[in-house]
């Protein structure tokens, strides 16, 4: 059965009538509580459960699988000199202007973000820079170089999966929309619009504009991040750092236990969210009472555990586990919506909001365009049918923040330091769509704040 979710064996509603509030709790406890909780033991392997702390384990419990055949030396040749790619001083980064090796040479010994020694590098013409091209300074783009290096956007690191993943086809693009790498898509379509209608019979003007266009775009937001989401897109991204990090190959066997295209029950399903101390744990629990429904979390408890260790990844790494949390989190709603109403303490508008405000710079007005593809509901996850988003007063929210008393998390800190961090993440949810958030404006008191909310819930919920 679903963690928290409550048996039921009569139509809703049973225990207390639905909008009747019951008192409220002090609330937000119980949230921060699931960071590094016990995963759910129902649903992961007994070989496959880690300590609680991330620090306490850094490599896989059982050796890790040969590579496969054709990736093996041939049995007398020579294994090659252990990381051939020069590094700059004190760094784990090739040196900036140092050339990559031939397509299909051996890579270096394992060296925390480069692949397992013995993988092969990536054809040209992949996502990766063309071998012999110059390497990126580190940190020089907004993904950093350790986005662009194997075992972040290079090839599956592995396993049957990877075999699997690599052999699909690329998901078919929806009705009027660009495949996969749409940010390049639409980003040369819209120059080669502007060329012909005012650069034609110049050349010289078009190569300075689409340079420019081109260069503007990448520093607000990687390609990857435009991506078209999708489950397998996630998948992949944690195939390929499975190799290093033991947790993402627990959350894919995870995530593969769970059906594609969840399908929502008869109940409701009503989700939360907001920037951290707006209230969300306690309305959550308090609508969750009321309407006597199942409270659900994103991320489920039965990854949760694994936050630290995904937490200190480079952003799309990150991403992808909170993304795959949706997904696993998304099997539990179906099956909770067929019983109960379902309430939902932050799901997909999280991870994309934090994601856009993360891998953008500057002001509101610098974030991508409303309407963009990047702030749409990933086809395949299952949709809820209500989305609130909390706001408070940023003093006030500091007040709760400081009434909280608990440790901030670096993302906490950072909001609470870079007003333009606070003001993209919330703006990045306002812009959401399909469905769109309602807003709710969470500075009143508990009980106010609860009889508003309820009364959304019962203007767009049927019940
Ligand atoms: N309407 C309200 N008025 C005053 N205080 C509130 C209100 N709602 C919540 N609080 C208090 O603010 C603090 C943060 O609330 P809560 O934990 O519910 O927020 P949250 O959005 O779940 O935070 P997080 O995302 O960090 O888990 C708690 O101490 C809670 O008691
Ligand atoms: N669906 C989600 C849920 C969470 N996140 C990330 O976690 C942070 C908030 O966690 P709390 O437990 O403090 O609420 C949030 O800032 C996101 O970074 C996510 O991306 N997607």
């Amino acid at each position: 059965m679903i963690a928290g979710a409550h048996p039921r064996t009569e139509p809703f509603p049973a225990g207390p009538s639905p909008f009747i509030p019951v008192p409220l709790t002090q609330g937000g406890e119980g949230r921060r509580a699931f960071r590094g909780a016990a995963p759910c033991s129902g649903l992961v392997p007994e070989d496959r459960r880690f300590p609680r702390r991330p620090g306490e384990f850094r490599f896989p419990l059982a050796p890790p699988p040969p590579p496969p055949a054709f990736l093996r030396p041939a049995p007398g040749s020579r294994l090659p000199v252990p990381c051939p790619l020069p590094r700059a001083p004190g760094s784990r980064f090739p040196a900036p202007g140092s050339r990559l090796p031939a397509p299909g040479s051996l890579l270096p010994a394992p060296c925390s973000r480069l692949p397992a020694p013995c993988s092969r590098l990536p054809a040209p013409g992949s996502l990766l820079p063309a071998p012999g091209s110059l390497l990126p300074a580190p940190g020089s783009g907004p993904g950093d170089a350790a986005a662009l290096l194997p075992g972040v956007t290079g090839p599956p690191a592995r396993g049957p999966r990877s075999a699997a993943l690599r052999q699909r086809p690329p998901p078919a693009p929806a009705p009027g929309q660009h495949r996969g790498r749409g940010a390049d898509v639409r980003l040369f379509s819209a120059v080669r619009r502007a060329g012909a209608k005012g650069t034609r019979g110049n050349p010289d003007v078009r190569k300075k504009f689409l340079t420019v266009r081109v260069a503007k775009h990448w520093r607000r937001l990687p390609r990857e991040v435009m991506d078209v989401p999708s489950l397998e897109t996630f998948q992949v991204r944690l195939d390929r750092c499975a190799g290093r990090i033991p947790e993402a190959e627990a959350v894919l066997d995870l995530l593969e236990k769970c059906p594609e295209h969840q399908k929502k029950g008869g109940f409701p399903v009503i989700v939360f969210e907001g920037l951290d101390a707006t209230g969300k744990t306690t309305v959550t629990q308090a609508v969750k009472d009321t309407l006597n429904g199942v409270l659900l979390r994103s991320p489920p408890a039965c990854i949760s555990q694994w936050r630290t260790v995904f937490d200190d990844e480079p952003t799309l790494v990150k991403r992808a586990f909170y993304a795959a949390g949706n997904y696993i989190l998304a099997s539990e709603i179906a099956k909770a919506s067929t019983q109960a109403p379902v309430i939902v303490d932050r799901y997909w508008h999280s991870t994309a909001a934090y994601t856009i405000a993360t891998e953008t710079s500057g002001e509101v007005q610098d974030l991508p365009p409303v309407q963009d593809e990047v702030y749409q509901w990933p086809e395949d996850l299952l949709k809820p049918d209500l989305v609130l988003l909390l706001t408070v007063d940023p003093d006030e929210r500091v007040r709760r923040l400081q009434h909280r008393g608990l440790q901030k998390t670096k993302e906490e800190a950072e909001l609470e330091a870079n007003n333009l961090f606070r003001q993209r993440v919330e703006e990045s949810y306002r812009r959401m769509v399909n469905p769109a958030c309602q807003e709710v404006d969470a500075s009143p008191s508990k009980e106010e704040v609860l009889k508003t909310v309820l009364q959304l819930i019962k203007k767009h919920c049927a019940f």
